[in-house]
Formats: structure tokens, C-alpha cells, sequence
């Protein structure tokens, strides 16, 4: 089951520059949340900080606590964090000399499975959660990158997933993606709801209003509005939100 994450008071800085300016939200447990906003307001910042990513950037530095229920994030070890805490990129990145299979046993052999029906157990049930084990059930042993760019990207997912983690970043998941694949993981995204907390940053609103329970908007590093996406696309209560939501700007 997914986790809920509590954000308080989270700052974020690029060296003097302050990116996030006091960010306060809940995540909920099993359900999608879209953090929508102009290209700068700090959308990756902020899922970058929900797995400590963003302290690896030189001169980053961060404030304010996160929570995974009951745990302070940011007083685990980095790496356990981004066990539970998993993340898929824009940009599909399989490891580019290893196998499908391999692409996904590698973080399993790193936690310490070394055995070899388990591995291969726990590979299929990956594939098999990212939708993608029917289209390569029977080449798992051949280079990942001789996969499609959708296909990548879902085995980016499977890679992500076979760690059994509590949520699930994805960082415009589908922007490099054409129709049919962009759906494909827009379903998925519905489906892995109910195991993970899932936090999806996308420019195209039409996704967010298709695969988000809540939306955030974000502006200049600042939350300006958070609610259920019904209400968020349909009675945005803040103008900036209105304005950004109707193509006015951004
Ligand atoms: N590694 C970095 N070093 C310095 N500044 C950075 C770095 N990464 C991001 N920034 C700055 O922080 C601000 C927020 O960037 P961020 O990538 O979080 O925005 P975003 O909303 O995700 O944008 P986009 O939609 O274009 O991806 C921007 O002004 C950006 O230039």
C-alpha cells in the first residue's frame, strides 16, 4: 500500500536562489496528485526534494520537513529513501549495455536478492505491473534499448516498481512520448493507484484532468492553489489559477 507524504513549510534554494518559497501539502495515500505550473515554478524541485534528489545538485540546499507518515525523510539515509520513494524521469534511461531483465534485477541484486527464481519472479511481476511483460515475455534477455521510446519508459516504471516502493515520482512521465504510448501510461497511472502514492508532474492539463484525483498549481516557487482536479478545472478559486488553467499564460 502507498504511503501519504506530508510536505511542511519546504523551502528549496539553487545556491542564493530561493526556487521554493514555503511549500505546504498533503499527498494522500493511493491516489494521483498533479503538480501542474509554468516551466520554472519548481515543479521537478519540489518532487526532486520528495527523494532527496535536489540536495545532489551542487549548491542545493533544503528547509522544512517531509513525512512519510510517520517517518522524517530527511532523517533516513538517502538511499533508503529512494527505495521507497521511487522516480521516472522525462527522458526514459534504461541502463543502456544491460538487458531488459537486467535493467530490473540490478536494484533487486543491489537489496541483496541473490537468488535466481526469485530474481526472475520478481522481474516478470514488475513487467508485468508497468504492462509491458506481453510485449517482451520472450526476449527479457536482449538489450533494453532495442525497446521503443513507450516501451522504455514502462520498463523505466517496471525498474522503479520492482523495489517495491510506498510512492511513485514521475517527472512528465509522457512528454517525450507519442499518442498511444502516453495513454498507455496514463492507464497505468490509474492502475498503480491502488499500491502506490502517485505524484505526476505534467505541462499538459488535459492529462492532469484525466489522471489526477488532486491538482496543485504552482507559481514562482509558491503553491497556489491544491484541491480535488474536478474542482481545480472546473472552479478554481484563485484568478492565477483561472488564468494559467485557460491558457492565458504559461
Ligand atoms: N541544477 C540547477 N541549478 C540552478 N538552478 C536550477 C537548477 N535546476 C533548476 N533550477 C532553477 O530553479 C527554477 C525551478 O526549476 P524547476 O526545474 O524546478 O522548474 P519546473 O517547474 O520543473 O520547470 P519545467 O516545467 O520547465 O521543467 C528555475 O528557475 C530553474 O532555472
Amino acid at each position: 500500500m502507498g504511503k501519504s507524504i506530508s510536505v511542511t513549510d519546504l523551502k528549496a534554494w539553487y545556491g542564493d536562489s530561493l526556487t521554493l518559497k514555503g511549500i505546504t501539502m498533503e499527498l494522500d495515500a493511493n491516489r494521483a496528485t498533479a503538480i501542474i505550473g509554468p516551466s520554472g515554478c519548481g515543479k521537478s524541485t519540489f518532487i526532486r526534494c520528495l527523494n532527496r534528489l535536489h540536495e545532489t545538485s551542487p549548491g542545493a540546499k533544503m528547509e522544512g520537513s517531509i513525512r512519510l507518515e510517520d517517518e522524517d525523510l530527511y532523517t533516513m539515509d538517502p538511499v533508503d529513501v529512494r527505495r521507497v520513494v521511487g522516480m521516472v524521469f522525462q527522458k526514459a534511461n534504461p541502463f543502456p549495455t544491460m538487458s531488459i531483465y537486467d535493467n530490473i534485477a540490478i536494484g533487486l541484486r543491489l537489496g541483496g536478492i541473490r537468488n535466481r527464481t526469485e530474481l526472475t519472479d520478481r522481474v516478470e511481476k514488475s513487467l508485468k505491473m508497468a504492462a509491458l511483460w506481453d510485449e517482451v515475455a520472450d526476449r527479457i534477455h536482449t538489450p533494453a534499448t532495442a525497446l521503443s521510446g513507450g516501451q522504455q519508459q514502462r520498463l523505466c516504471i517496471a525498474r522503479a516498481l520492482a523495489v517495491e516502493p510506498e510512492v511513485l515520482l514521475m517527472d512528465e512521465p509522457a512528454s517525450a512520448l507519442d499518442p498511444v504510448s502516453t495513454l498507455r501510461v496514463e492507464e497505468l497511472v490509474e492502475q498503480l493507484k491502488e499500491s502506490y502514492t502517485i505524484v505526476i508532474v505534467t505541462h499538459n492539463m488535459q492529462q492532469a484532468a484525466r489522471v489526477a484525483d488532486k491538482t496543485a498549481f504552482f507559481l514562482n516557487g509558491e503553491l497556489i492553489e491544491f484541491g480535488e482536479t474536478t474542482g481545480i478545472f472546473t472552479n478554481p478559486v484563485d484568478k492565477r489559477t483561472e488564468d494559467y488553467i485557460t491558457g492565458r499564460f504559461g
